[in-house]
């Protein structure tokens, strides 16, 4: 393991049941770990975990060699795009969705260029221009351009719940070739057999209930 590898250790949200495994994984750069098992067995729980939106009931987070702390936390949280199920969107534009990171100051990159905008959308096949207003996109297309914000912000770990939920199969396959681009940990939650499969490590919180 490299030193930005990030390592889980015993990792447990205290929402699952007690008799099911607890989350072990060391992932380097370009590996994607999904988490999948039955509905309310507690996967985005402990994605948010993960995110430090929730405090472990056990186990730790570690990444670049040290521990994911409360002190540490607005630090890990710059490391991070978490992409909820349902796409957080906080404006009324394409353009504003995109620039919410700048807007709000959640980020120390340069804004990007229009050019560098359009060129993240039509990765991901959003043929919109960027005055488009949001309450005109689709479900599934307001989760790619969640995907575009992503990619603009350029983090290294990506925490994804449920990525696929409102995609169809073209956009899925789509996603699931541009993150392989990406050197990037990823960690997700999904039900999509073919999501799953295209992932590194699975982690089947089922497995032991
Ligand atoms: N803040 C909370 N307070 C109380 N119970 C919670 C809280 N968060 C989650 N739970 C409970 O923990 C269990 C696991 O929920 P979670 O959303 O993590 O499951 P999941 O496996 O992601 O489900 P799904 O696949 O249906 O999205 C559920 O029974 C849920 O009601």
């Amino acid at each position: 393991m490299t030193a930005d590898s990030l390592i889980i250790t015993t990792l447990r949200s205290g929402y699952e049941s007690q008799s099911s495994t607890a989350l072990d994984a060391s992932l380097a750069r370009g590996e994607h770990l999904v988490i999948h098992g039955p509905s309310g067995c507690g996967k985005s729980s402990l994605l948010k975990v993960i995110c430090g939106l929730l405090p472990p009931s056990k186990g730790s987070i570690e990444w670049e060699a040290g521990k994911v702390t409360v002190e540490s936390l607005p630090r890990w949280r710059n490391q991070i795009n978490y992409l909820p199920q349902e796409a957080v969107m906080g404006g009324e534009t394409i353009e504003e969705v995109l620039m919410l990171p700048w807007s709000m100051q959640a980020t120390s990159l340069a804004k990007p260029e229009t050019v560098t905008c359009q060129n993240v959308l039509q990765a991901l096949s959003l043929e919109h221009s960027l005055n488009t207003e949001i309450t005109s996109l689709s479900g599934g297309e307001k989760q790619r351009l969640a995907f575009a914000r992503a990619l603009l912000l350029d983090r290294p770990i990506w925490l994804m719940d449920e990525p696929t939920s409102a995609l169809d199969g073209n956009s899925r396959d789509c996603l699931i070739s541009l993150l392989n681009t990406k050197d990037i940990i990823a960690v997700s939650v999904s039900h999509d057999p073919i999501w799953i499969a295209a992932a590194d490590i699975e982690f089947d919180m089922g497995a032991s209930l």
